[in-house]
């Protein structure tokens, strides 16, 4: 099965992967406790349904005591409906409905108290979903007495239950507008934690750097925004869609029923009907909508590394061939959107012409009653109201098949980032093997052999070597050869290959990457980085930048508070120096150096070692000028075919000289 198929099913793997992202907001998951889960949530929605009820009742029944008259000329049977059932066993039932959830709820309570807020947030929601279907209930009541009265020209009833109509709307205001409102608070909620679940397993074992290599998971940033936000705000939604199809389904089949049988059986045919063939045609559209995210993302980040590399762009004069690249990718966009809006046309053929048939039903099956005598005016109405209304709760599929298929790519694409971020992500082949790391105050490699990521080349062989402390290490070798790959095992970025790395703690190193980083921030941050929260007075700051050069970089940028773009404002040695200047400050025992200088004349150069050879730390630099000898006891020469030699300085200089 392709890729594109399994992302085309709904299926248990949906459904798991569906489990896995929601359920942690609201329950902790292990095991079967997404059955728990469940169930509690069901209880909830029980618990609400019969609080609800008792509300209605007292309501009910204290109105109708103090206004009497005006109470059932407004509802007629109400409040006798409600003393019947309170005197019938049906009472028992709802007092275990109240029970039983606040029992099973107090036995889950350690579960449950952590997440107070999301549950205190549903069961108001759930309230306020429940009040919106009964407002409708109502609605449909009032709005056909006042049609019959209307068709029966008896215009006293007409007017008093036009009255009531404009009530219920008073009263329905605030609570359409608040169900609104906590919809929405719930899902930044939700939004706010699900995020901050991902960014911190995106940066947990380093797992942006192994994604940022793994070819599967494209965009991670727009997964972490665009995709959760629609995922905690479409969940939601469907949360609610299906429970207020329930409730209609319940409320208005039950109103159907007084009305007609027949119109109920065709409904529950006519509904099976349009799913089924929805479910047909639309199947293909959650691998198009998986496909459109993609491309999305890739248009967006094209335009992202334009913005990245202006400047070199800019001097290549490039604009030609950007532009057409980033057009290319619009294309791609736009292709795939073709697809999925032939698609969607195909499927609304089909979902138009049976939304259409919904006001034709049942009046074919209605008005020969209404012909007959056996039913008011008003009654059509309210059978067409109430056959739209469970129709549409029961053709769930067939109205929301689209935003499904794009909520069911989202899902899939979110589940698989998390594998990937979990499962940390390297594309390990089986049976790979891992270098061995140990921790200890000394720098040696015993044995190591060095693949890349992949296990596709073997960078070097069975190397063995010791750096001690003071001593320094340079590594030379053509391009290509390795270098920088040796240092990405010292850091434990790759650990593909054989043999055992012995090293410090990485508190005790500092790493200077070939290209300087620059963070987004403040002159201070940018010093201080990676560890921000030291306190380093402003004249020690002022004393290292004297020390790289940069004497007068406060003055000319605005002070240590400024914020600028720092990798286009400072020139390639500037950026090289400023990273000089954080190991200054930071004193590691090990300053790992890749081509850290590369961009400076050899005086600068020579400079910022002195500095630091004056410290505690000592070297392991990747360089191809000799000037660095100096600094280094020893060499190891890579040879770009898996060998490698050690020599120490002045050998190394015999033999380039
Ligand atoms: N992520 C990666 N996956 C697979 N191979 C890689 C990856 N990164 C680099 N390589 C390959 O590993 C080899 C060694 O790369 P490395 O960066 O260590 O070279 P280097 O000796 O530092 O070169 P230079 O002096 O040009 O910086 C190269 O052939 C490179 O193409």
């Amino acid at each position: 099965m392709t890729r594109s198929d399994q992302l085309n099913r709904f299926d248990r793997q949906l459904w798991n992967r569906f489990i896995a992202i929601a359920q942690p907001y609201w329950y902790p998951t292990s095991g079967r406790s997404s059955a728990t889960f469940l169930i509690l949530l069901a209880l909830l929605l029980m618990f609400l349904a019969a609080f609800l009820f008792v509300v209605i009742a007292i309501v009910s029944l204290s109105s109708q005591s103090i206004f009497p008259k005006i109470f059932n000329n407004i509802a007629p049977g109400l409040a006798q409906n409600i003393t019947k059932l309170i005197n019938s066993p049906g009472i028992l039932v709802i007092v275990a409905t109240l029970l039983a959830p606040s029992i099973v709820f107090f036995i889950y309570r350690g579960n449950l108290i952590p997440r107070w807020r999301p549950w205190a947030l549903l069961s108001i929601l759930l309230l306020l979903a429940f009040s919106v279907s009964g407002l409708n209930v109502i609605i449909s009541y009032v709005a056909r007495f006042f049609q019959t009265a209307l068709a029966q020209k008896d215009q006293a009833t007409y007017w008093r239950f036009l009255f009531v109509y404009a009530s219920v709307f008073v009263v329905g205001t605030p609570i359409v507008v608040y169900y609104n409102y906590v919809r929405e608070k719930l899902g930044v909620n939700w939004r706010d934690w699900l995020t901050n679940r991902f960014l911190d397993d995106y940066f947990s074992d380093r797992a942006y750097y192994d994604i940022s290599n793994n070819s599967k998971i494209d965009n991670p940033d727009q997964r972490i925004t665009e995709d959760i936000r629609s995922f905690t705000r479409t969940s939601l939604d469907f949360l609610l869609i299906i429970l207020g199809s329930i409730i209609d389904l319940i409320a208005f089949t039950g109103v159907l029923w007084t009305i007609s049988l027949p119109l109920v059986l065709v409904l529950i045919f006519y509904a099976t009907f349009g799913t089924v063939g929805t479910i047909l045609i639309g199947k293909r559209l959650i691998g198009i909508n998986f496909t459109q995210l993609r491309r999305e993302a890739d248009f967006r980040y094209g335009l992202v590394h334009v913005r990245d590399n202006a400047e070199s762009i800019a001097f290549y004069r490039g604009e030609d061939q950007e532009s057409v690249a980033v057009k290319q990718r619009f294309i791609e966009v736009l292709r795939n959107f073709n697809i999925l809006i032939g698609w969607q046309r195909n499927l609304r053929f089909f979902t138009t012409s049976y939304n259409y048939f919904v006001v034709i039903v049942p009046a074919l099956v209605v008005a020969p009653k209404y012909f007959t005598g056996e039913i008011d005016f008003g009654a059509i109405t309210q059978a067409s109201f109430a056959f739209s209304q469970v129709l549409s709760a029961l053709s769930l599929i067939v109205t929301q098949f689209e935003s499904l298929s794009a909520f069911a790519a989202g899902v899939n694409r979110l589940g698989e980032f998390e594998d990937a971020m979990i499962t940390n992500a390297k594309e390990r082949p089986e049976g790979a093997t891992t270098i061995d790391m140990t921790i200890d105050s000394h720098l040696a490699l015993e044995h190591v052999t060095l693949e890349t990521p992949n296990y596709q080349k073997i960078l070097v062989k069975d190397l063995s070597l010791d750096v001690e402390p003071g001593e320094g290490l340079l590594i030379v070798g053509r391009s290509g050869a390795g270098k920088s790959s040796l240092l990405r095992a010292i850091a434990g970025l790759w650990n593909s290959g054989t043999g055992k790395l012995v090293r410090p703690k990485l508190e005790e190193m500092l790493f200077l990457p070939q290209r300087p980083y620059m963070i987004l921030g403040t002159l201070r941050d940018q010093l201080l980085y990676p560890f921000a929260s030291r306190e380093i007075s402003e004249s020690k700051l002022r004393e290292v930048l004297v020390k790289v050069n940069l004497a007068d970089l406060p003055e000319r940028v605005g002070g240590f508070d400024a914020q600028l773009d720092w990798s286009t404002v400072l020139s390639l040695g500037e950026q090289q120096r400023l990273a000089f200047a954080r190991l200054l400050l930071t004193e590691p025992n090990y300053a790992i150096l890749d081509e850290a200088t590369s961009a400076l004349d050899l005086r600068n150069e020579a400079e910022l070692y002195e500095q630091i050879r004056t410290g505690k730390t000592t070297f392991v630099s990747v360089g191809h000028r000799t000037s660095l000898l100096a600094f280094h006891k020893k060499v190891l020469e890579l040879d770009g075919a898996e060998g490698w030699r050690i020599l120490s300085a002045e050998e190394y200089a015999a033999q380039e000289s």
